[in-house]
């Protein structure tokens, strides 16, 4: 299919520029970026006035297949990540199987081939069955097809294991991406331990679970010269401990997820289990902290940990109910309406947290409109607003605390390897 998409202000993270012009697309690539195109083609896009972007590129979320074909599929979770102007989606291996030997890892890649309507990148765990007790096939799980390693949803409490999978992911030079929490602080905790979980009388989780992790995974990518990737960042405290270990010439990324630079602790009392996710819902503090990292690059990327779960799981109630907020559709427009519109980042920056630095940080040659790249691209409109609803989600995961809410920021078109896979 050939199309071009017209008078756009095209978004370079590169270049650091925003800049009027037409893309024409063909052959699933972009052939030139040029002010004025005339070309004959199939479809012409017209975005005046809209933003122009590299295709979202998520390095974090959970399409539950194979298994829990319940709370999400590869179709309805790839639906819902298109919807979210996600070209590009790594899924994590805690399904069921776990993804962690090859012949799982080929039937996922042949249910992806099947059913995604954008490019889905798998994810392989570090042990076996996500026990954190035996290392998994690496090398083998890479060569077919692993974009990265993670027992993402556990952590790998026995830090002689973590020394050796760390070793061996760098030398083979596929990311580790670290779900860095530390049981001995859960406390079977069901939200943050502080002021909510007091007042409504819940079980806390220590932050420590959190800070005492992140401390010793920083020291261990430190003693071994190796690069780690930190998951889901949410305390001021590992904000902190990563900018210093940034500066101390340590190889280490991490992520953030929208719910916490948005969201705090205290919507739990309104929201109860929509608000339960792991790691917790922090402070204004915290925020605070994470706006900073965010401003000056402690934060390397925006990811969803997009964790969907079936309404009955999460009526369960706070205590019962599993960890998880849906929120691949939304995390454009939350980034846009409490990133963007409040002055903290601008387009170019958000490209850069949605799209160029989470590409670099798994290696693919995404994240820059460039003549001759595949043609995944995501245009927006940045002053649209909407009220979330619930009936409006693609994902079968409806749990999200946004429901209600006015966000803005919508996503307009989600073009993948040239053919348009959303119109909004
Ligand atoms: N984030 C969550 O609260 N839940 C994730 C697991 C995880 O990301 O640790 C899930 O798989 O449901
Ligand atoms: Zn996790
Ligand atoms: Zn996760």
């Amino acid at each position: 299919m050939s199309i071009i998409v017209k008078n756009g202000y095209v978004v370079n993270p590169i270049e650091n520029t925003v800049e009027k012009l037409d893309i024409e697309i063909g052959n699933g690539k972009v052939r030139r970026l040029e002010k004025n195109i005339n070309t004959k083609v199939e479809e012409i896009i017209d975005a005046n006035g809209k933003y122009v972007l590299p295709g979202l590129v998520d390095i974090h979320a959970h399409f539950r297949e194979p298994g829990y074909e319940y709370k999400e599929t590869m179709k309805t979770g790839s639906r819902a990540a298109s919807a979210g102007g996600y070209t590009t989606v790594c899924v994590m291996a805690n399904t069921n199987p776990v993804i962690d030997n090859v012949k799982v890892l080929k039937e996922l890649k042949e249910i992806i081939k099947k059913d995604s309507c954008i490019n889905v990148l798998p994810i392989a765990s570090a042990t076996k069955g996500l026990e954190g007790k035996e290392i998994t096939d690496i090398k083998g799980l890479q060569k077919n097809g692993a974009i990265a390693i993670s027992d993402d949803g556990k952590p790998i409490m026995d830090a002689e294991l973590l020394n050796e999978i760390i070793i061996k992911t760098d030398r083979l030079g596929i990311p580790l991406m670290i779900h860095s929490e530390d049981m001995r602080y859960v406390n079977n905790g069901c939200i943050n331990k502080g002021k909510v979980s007091e007042k409504i009388g819940v079980r806390g989780i220590d932050r420590d679970a959190e800070n005492a992790m992140i401390e010793r995974d920083l020291k261990l990518a430190k003693k071994l010269g190796c690069r780690i990737h930190i998951c889901h960042v949410s305390t001021k405290e590992s904000v902190r401990m990563i900018r210093k270990a940034k500066k101390d010439g340590v190889k280490v990324t991490c992520e953030v997820a929208p719910h916490h630079f948005s969201i705090t602790e205290d919507l739990i009392k309104e929201k109860g289990s929509l608000c339960k996710v792991n790691p917790p819902l922090r402070t204004k503090k915290d925020i605070e902290e994470i706006i900073e990292g965010i401003k000056d690059g402690t934060i390397d990327a925006i990811a969803t940990d997009h964790a969907p779960h079936s309404k009955e799981e999460k009526q369960l109630g706070l205590s019962k109910a599993p960890f998880g907020i849906s929120g691949i559709e939304l995390a454009f427009s939350i980034t846009v309406t409490y990133l963007l519109k409040k002055g903290i980042i601008n387009i170019v920056e958000l490209a850069k947290l949605m799209s160029f630095n989470p590409s670099s940080i798994i290696g693919i040659n995404r994240g820059k409109l460039k003549a001759g790249n595949p043609a995944d691209i995501t245009i927006v409109d940045l002053n649209e607003s909407f009220i979330v609803e619930e009936k409006d989600l693609f994902s079968k995961g409806k749990n999200t605390p946004f429901v209600g809410e006015k966000l803005t920021g919508k996503v307009k078109w989600t073009i993948v390897s040239g053919k348009i896979v959303y119109r909004g």
